[in-house]
């Protein structure tokens, strides 16, 4: 009898919601002042993610928020390389949150399994060439514009389907560099240029993005949406919609999701989940 072959990506079971655990590696994100705070305070809070439930350590340096300080690839490869090595060595799955191909190298030789690139390898002219190389899953995301700009006047004909073509348009050309389809997750990138109906129109019809044969990531967790839903909440007061959105999208088929509170993330799907009869 032929076994069907389990769904897997990064050599995580596609059947399943995962959920992958941020880690910003920016002095502002953890104690201010030396990188040992910001180095250590990276690992434990990594560690602790991964104890909570984490698939996938989803590791930055370099924050694309709109207006956020520059950040040179060094001082980036600075910050996330020995984050990585840490963890890496402890068994954990890390992704590399950044646009720079020399970031993805260096992050790549410290041990980490998957790219995660908001500009769908496209921000730098060798990241192609560079994921193709390394054999790594890639994760392609949707963002319109550049994080500086792109919310100034976010313009879809429709939000959905034009966000599916260059997914669509992304994945072949990733094909045609040498990045097989199996290696490849997409991503809708909530808030990369989006205004708030169109982060609406996306997160309310997720399933048209398994019509691209990979698996989806979701990144909702505390994200501007949820302050425009609820005008009162700043970032740390949005649990509750990143983790309905988080819900929102397991039902959907989404099987991971990037959020900050990974324990909280993984109760709200295990209760989902054991109370849908399938
Ligand atoms: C690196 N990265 C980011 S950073 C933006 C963010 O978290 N903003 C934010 C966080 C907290 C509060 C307000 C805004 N979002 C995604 C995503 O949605 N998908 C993938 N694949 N990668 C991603």
């Amino acid at each position: 009898r032929l076994m069907a072959k389990r769904p897997e990506y990064a050599g995580l079971d596609m059947a399943t919601c995962h959920v992958m655990g941020i880690i910003n590696v920016t002095p502002d994100s953890f104690s201010d002042g030396g990188d040992y705070n910001t180095t250590s305070d990276a690992v434990a809070r990594g560690r602790a993610m991964a104890k909570a439930g984490a698939s996938i350590l989803d590791i930055g340096g370099e924050s694309t928020r709109p207006g956020a300080a520059n950040v040179s690839e060094d001082e980036e490869i600075n910050r996330v390389v020995p984050v990585i090595r840490e963890l890496a060595a402890d068994g954990h799955v890390i992704s590399i949150d950044t646009r720079h191909a020399s970031v993805m190298e260096a992050a790549l030789d410290a041990g980490a399994a998957i790219i995660n690139d908001v500009t769908g390898l496209e921000g730098d002219e060798r990241s192609m060439e560079v994921a193709a190389a390394s054999g790594k899953p890639v994760m392609l995301m949707h963002m319109q514009g550049e994080p500086g700009t792109m919310q100034a006047d976010p313009q879809y004909d429709c939000a959905v389907l034009d966000v599916y073509d260059y997914l669509l348009d992304r994945i072949e050309s990733c094909e045609r560099a040498g990045i097989a389809r199996e290696r490849i997750c997409v991503d809708p990138g909530i808030g990369f240029g989006k205004t708030l109906s169109h982060n609406l129109e996306l997160l309310s019809r997720l399933a048209i993005f398994h019509g691209l044969g990979c698996p989806i990531l979701l990144g909702t967790s505390r994200k501007s949406f949820i302050g425009k839903i609820d005008p009162d909440a700043d970032p740390k007061q949005r649990l509750g919609g990143s983790i309905a959105s988080a819900v929102n999208g397991w039902r959907h088929g989404v099987q991971m999701i990037r959020v900050h509170d990974v324990q909280e993330t993984v109760q709200a799907l295990s209760v989902s989940s054991s109370t849908s009869m399938v």
